[in-house]
């Protein structure tokens, strides 16, 4: 840890500073620079980070305030406990979803927001989920009937669905007969031979079949033409393209709360402009209606600091990222802190969004969107359309590139539901959120 000393230790925090700094580690300096104009007698803040340890003046009253350690003897220099109680956005009167069965599912076409449809997974050979099965080549295709008889005394005649049962090629019958693996297990060439199922050995034995052997299959059903195409060179695959427009269904609990998920947003890209800030705001709840909330205990906002920061990256999807893997790399106590165990914050996994719904009031630019496919946020939901800057379907959208490893749900929030009569959220086309 380095500790500044003589002018530097003066320097108070604020969440929109109007000073920077860099540290210089060859000259063990630290330069301040102002990154506004200062009116005379103004004082100079610069950022401390997400993690206080004690309550800022300036808050602007975060949702997720750390939990303080009122004296613990180090002058205020511990770590913070981590914060477990729950947060909630009161519920305001004028939801139009607070009112109702909460478990009610909502028609598509009264949600708050239009789903941006990304293409059906799976459009490259690679990309092709597989699993191993047993299979039969059976000489003569009049012993099909038996081998199918087989089957269904053995009652595997239903296992399997998405696949065809036979694959007739160059005049060789194959039957596929058996999973050879549990689902979602993988092979690898290194791995050792498969043993033998019992169950094989009592294949007919008067109809001079082959020896059973194993081949990767398609693993579910081709969603569109192009993807039965390939998976039929692995294995005949049933077509079954999924209706248009099918997205997770909404309850009016979970529209409700995204409504005041998006009030919030709101709300705050107003304070941020007073503050001289450009007004994009991320927030990220806990997941509706999880009971435990292991996902993320509390809800956590950031808005975007490009102007107090004078740094041109920090942006706010950026700043929530961040500021939720500081709060979940802040060590419980001493003895985790070197705990060679904890996996997760060895390996950096605590930026993942996994099962998460980021609200935010702008469009993600390319890079917020790309963080966010790192992140693998499971749905993000916005205001404004970004054009000429998006990455969520604006200028170009990331999820759907081909080559990405993660997909996830884009919701564009009906601009008739917010009130921005005063242009808040108005920015200059050319502005990356
Ligand atoms: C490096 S010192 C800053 C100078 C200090 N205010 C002084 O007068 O010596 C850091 C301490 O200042 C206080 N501080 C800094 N920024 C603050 C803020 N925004 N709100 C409340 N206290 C703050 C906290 O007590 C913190 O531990």
């Amino acid at each position: 840890m380095a500790l500044v000393l003589g002018l530097g230790s003066l320097l108070n925090h604020s969440e929109f500073p109007n000073t920077s700094y860099t540290i210089n580690q060859s000259s063990d300096s630290i330069t301040y620079t102002t990154s506004r104009q200062i009116a005379a007698d103004e004082e100079l803040c610069i950022f401390y980070g997400n993690n206080l340890w004690f309550r800022s003046a300036d808050s602007t009253g975060d949702i997720s305030p750390p939990h303080f350690v009122d004296d613990d003897q180090w002058g205020g220099l511990s770590t913070i406990d981590v914060y477990t109680e729950h947060n909630h956005i009161a519920m305001s009167n004028h939801n139009p979803f607070s009112q109702g069965d909460p478990s009610g599912i909502i028609p598509e076409e009264t949600l708050p927001f239009d789903r941006f449809k990304p293409l059906p997974e799976e459009e490259t050979l690679e990309s092709i989920q597989t699993m191993l099965v047993w299979v039969v080549d059976i000489a003569d295709p009049r012993h099909t009937g038996t081998m199918l008889k087989w089957l269904k005394h053995n009652k595997l005649e239903e296992e399997m669905g998405h696949l065809k049962r036979v694959r007739k090629q160059g005049g060789t019958s194959t039957m596929l007969l058996i999973a050879a693996l549990p689902l979602g297990t993988s092979v690898s060439l290194s791995s050792d031979p498969l043993p033998f199922p019992q169950l094989l050995e009592s294949l007919p034995q008067d109809l001079s079949l082959g020896t059973p052997y194993t081949i990767p299959v398609p693993s579910s059903v081709a969603l569109t033409p192009l993807s039965h195409q390939l998976k039929n060179c692995l294995w005949p695959t049933i077509f079954a393209p999924k209706r248009k427009d099918v997205g997770e269904e909404w309850t009016r609990g979970k529209a409700a709360w995204a409504w005041e998920a998006i009030h919030y947003v709101m709300r705050e890209a107003v304070k941020i402009k007073r503050n001289g800030e450009v007004p994009i705001v991320s927030y990220v709840p806990s997941p509706y209606g999880s009971e435990s909330n292991s996902a993320l205990p509390i809800a956590f906002a950031s808005h975007d600091t490009r102007n107090s920061a004078n740094h041109p990256l920090r942006h706010s999807i950026m700043n929530v990222v961040r500021k939720i893997a500081d709060y979940r790399n802040t060590p419980l106590s001493d003895a985790t802190t070197e705990s060679p165990s904890d996996d997760n914050r060895q390996n950096g996994s605590h930026y993942l969004l996994t099962s998460l719904t980021l609200f935010t009031s702008h469009e993600p630019c390319v890079m917020c969107s790309m963080a966010l496919l790192h992140s693998r946020v499971k749905e993000v939901v916005y205001i404004r359309a970004m054009g000429k800057t998006g990455g969520c379907g604006g200028l170009t959208c990331l999820p759907v590139l081909k080559g990405v490893n993660h997909r996830f749900g884009i919701l564009r929030w009906k601009a008739d539901l917010v009130d921005d009569e005063d242009g808040i959220l108005v920015l200059d086309d050319d502005v990356d959120a």
